[in-house]
């Protein structure tokens, strides 16, 4: 497995306990940060904005994704740019023209990727992929940590896997959601190349978890 990217959306909101997690996660192997951005109106929960990725940004140097679960990405993408976020991470049912969006960080440079919910066909996103850096297949419905995993969507990787094989793309497939050894297995041995985890791994011993995720 090539990746593992944390997710710290249910560390303790003591910065200096987020500080801590955070190296205890750089030490285990972890290969990047996932931010979970939630408005209250995509989702139905609420949690980090700018400023504490602006924290995290601070505490690590590994890659952080900021996940995009809001109504207006395009409005809001730069603020998350400028508090240290490298790559973003937008919804395919966002309420925005994606295509338009994307033509922009096409034009500005910026590194983005694609997400899906379990319920959207793969199909719907083929288009976007080229200049994609992740495809972000979720396996629970966004809005919460400690989700069970979605068993349905594992055909979806597969599927995913084959055509960006087959168009020789460099996207890499992360899955995101009640991801454990059991379901991060599946999902590595149906192709794909990031485990996105949080309570997995917090909710057990951190260093054992995440090196058992790598390890798949
Ligand atoms: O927030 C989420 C969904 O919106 C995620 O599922 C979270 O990123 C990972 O949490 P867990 O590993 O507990 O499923």
């Amino acid at each position: 497995m090539r990746n593992i990217e944390v997710s710290p959306s249910i560390i303790s909101s003591d910065l200096s306990d987020l500080r801590s997690e955070i190296k205890k996660c750089e030490d285990a192997g972890a290969g990047s940060f996932h931010l979970d951005v939630m408005d209250g109106n995509f989702v139905d929960n609420i949690t980090m904005g700018p400023d504490l990725i602006r924290a995290v940004r601070k505490s690590t140097k590994l890659r952080l994704d900021a996940h995009l679960m809001i109504n207006r990405p395009d409005k809001y993408y730069r603020d998350f740019l400028s508090a240290g976020a490298d790559v973003l991470l937008i919804h395919y049912e966002s309420p925005v023209d994606i295509g338009e969006l994307i033509n922009k960080f096409e034009r500005d440079g910026i590194r983005y990727g694609i997400v899906i919910n379990p319920d959207t066909e793969f199909r719907k996103v083929k288009k976007y992929l080229p200049g994609s850096e992740i495809l972000l297949i979720m396996s629970v419905y966004p809005g919460f940590s400690g989700q069970k995993f979605i068993n349905s969507i594992i055909p979806k990787i597969k599927e995913a896997s084959d055509f960006i094989k087959s168009e020789h793309l460099k996207t890499r497939i992360e899955v995101d959601g009640g991801i454990n050894d059991i379901t991060g297995k599946q999902c590595v041995e149906n192709g794909a190349d990031i485990l996105v985890s949080a309570s997995y791994i917090f909710n057990n011993d951190v260093y054992k978890s995440i090196q058992t995720l790598k390890n798949l």
